[in-house]
């Protein structure tokens, strides 16, 4: 990319979340991460600078050894010219959801990430100008926690997701309920993994966007993507699914489409990445709490017909749904046991604030950084050092509870040698398919007090709704009498 002959007309917006807005490059498979911040709220351009070199040294330096080589892109802090970052500002202000208008792009500064576009790339070896479909999933916390430290029981037995979905539809956030659980999702359990997936689809709210040749067609607007928009997205997919055959529309080809989608999913979710290379680390053998979500609609089901829930294949541990949850489950002690230590460091930093930099809580995160997350002792023995090393373990923990996997597919042509590339079969077509991981941003440090504070809110908003829906009708508030559950069983 030439940082000195920008044009901001062979930019195009396209998409963003809470702390950052992506624009994409409309011919190169680049695109440009700005940071975004509340107005008036700018930072100095050499503050800019740090933090996006932070997340590039972090992403290089953490994630890729966590996550494998192959799925983690890291990209570079480019410097633009800034006339080019105001128009490109004002070129893509009304294409922007109103939801995320509170906060806006950083102009100012001239620094941004240029990374590979993940929508359109197939594998950061090849630019192809074939048809690509690319799903992005943000499957949240895979595990219930296992911490002796939890006080609350119902933590025990329900995911942090569902029991936040109820807050969220309070607050006005969502609509209505998912039936999403991520702990469906981590199983390895395919039937398990389908019925997820089939509820990202059916709600996708912030968890679930599908990009066709880079363009966004499902999921990710204000208006929420839902059941009734099936027949168009199967219009969409039909081609990368049905090549050949004439299937006709209807609600018959949208079913058989949506199937072969789910069931594709699956297949690239449990395969491995990174096969050349074993990962150097493990954070916990396998989940220690419980497997199943009371929440989860699929599991009620099963245990309505008393089949065991606790039951599940597991996943292989080469894949990159089991390398989230190894990441996510560095977070051992639960924000009720990480909370007093992390008071400790603060104790500390009151006390010294000039040591904020020798105990690298805002990096750099190097080589060293690493190496002290591999630490897996979990003796307090009172030290600033044991609770440094949790505080800063919780912290990439939380980073891979929110991250989101890109699935990348690609049609094999007939008669097509894939060479290199791994192949995935759906039952009319072969897919050439690629999955990366994105959003690596370490939380920060100072996030951890708001962590504490809506864990309890979260609790506490379910427990009352349990109380309540309880008291009313004596079944769990996601179910409703008449709601029969035996109808979310059957195969997609
Ligand atoms: O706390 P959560 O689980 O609601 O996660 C936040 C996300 O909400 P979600 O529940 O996924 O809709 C939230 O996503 P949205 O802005 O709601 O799309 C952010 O990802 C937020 O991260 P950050 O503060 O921008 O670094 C996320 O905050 P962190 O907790 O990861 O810091
Ligand atoms: N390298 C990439 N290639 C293609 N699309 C991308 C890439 N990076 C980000 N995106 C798109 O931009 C969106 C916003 O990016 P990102 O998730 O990094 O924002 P964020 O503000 O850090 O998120 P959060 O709300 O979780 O803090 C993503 O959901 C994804 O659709």
């Amino acid at each position: 990319m030439d940082e000195g002959k920008m044009d901001e007309n062979e930019w195009g917006y396209h998409g963003e979340g809470n702390k950052s807005l992506v624009v994409a490059h409309v011919q190169r498979c680049v695109v440009l991460r700005f940071l975004k911040f509340h107005p008036n709220r700018n930072k100095a351009s050499e503050e800019i600078f740090q933090h996006l070199q932070n997340i590039v040294d972090f992403s290089k330096n953490v994630m890729k050894e966590l996550f494998g080589e192959n799925c983690v892109h890291s990209g570079e802090v480019v410097q633009l010219p800034l006339d080019f970052v105001k128009q490109l500002c004002l070129k893509i202000q009304t294409e922007r959801p109103e939801s995320r208008c509170d906060k806006d792009l950083d102009t100012l500064s001239g620094y941004a990430m240029c990374l590979p576009n993940l929508t359109r790339l197939q594998t950061h070896h090849f630019v192809e100008h074939r048809p690509i479909l690319c799903v992005e999933i943000k499957p949240k916390c895979g595990f219930i926690p296992f911490s002796s430290d939890v006080t609350h029981e119902m933590k025990h037995k329900v995911c942090r997701y569902c029991m936040h979905q109820h807050l969220k539809v309070a607050t006005g956030k969502w609509k209505q309920i998912s039936k999403y659980c991520p702990l469906d999702l981590y199983s390895g359990n395919k039937q398990r993994m389908h019925f997820a997936l089939k509820s990202l689809l059916q709600e996708a709210q912030n968890n679930l966007k599908i990009f066709k040749n880079g363009e966004l067609i499902y999921g990710g607007k204000e208006v929420q993507d839902s059941v009734a928009n099936w027949s168009e997205l199967a219009h969409h997919l039909k081609p990368f699914f049905f090549p050949s055959n004439g299937l006709a529309s209807g609600p018959h080809c949208t079913r058989a489409v949506i199937r072969e989608l789910v069931h594709v999913l699956t297949q690239v979710l449990l395969s491995g990445t990174d096969k050349s290379r074993p990962s150097s680390w493990r954070a916990v053998p396998s989940p220690p709490g419980p497997q199943t979500c009371e929440a989860s609609p699929f599991s009620r089901q099963l245990s309505c017909q008393g089949i065991n829930t606790a039951e599940q294949s597991g996943l292989p541990k080469d894949c990159l749904l089991y390398k989230t949850l190894q990441v996510q489950m560095l977070d051992m002690l639960d924000i009720e046991g990480l909370y007093p230590l992390y008071s400790r460091v603060e104790r500390y930093l009151q006390e010294f604030p000039e040591q904020r930099k020798t105990l690298q809580i805002d990096g750099p995160y190097n080589e060293a950084f690493y190496q002290k997350l591999l630490d897996g002792s979990t003796e307090d023995d009172g030290t600033l050092a044991y609770a440094l090393t949790k505080v800063q373990q919780y912290r990439v923990a939380m980073t891979a509870k929110d991250c989101s996997i890109m699935i990348a597919l690609s049609p094999c042509l007939q008669d097509e040698s894939p060479g290199q590339k791994p192949v995935v079969p759906s039952s009319k077509s072969r897919l050439t398919f690629s999955v990366s991981v994105l959003d690596l941003d370490l939380k920060p440090y100072e996030s951890i007090p708001h962590q504490y504070t809506l864990d309890g809110k979260i609790v506490n908003y379910y427990s009352k709704a349990v109380h309540a829906k309880d008291a009313a009708t004596a079944t769990p508030p996601r179910f409703k009498g008449n709601e029969n559950c035996t109808l979310l069983l059957h195969k997609v």
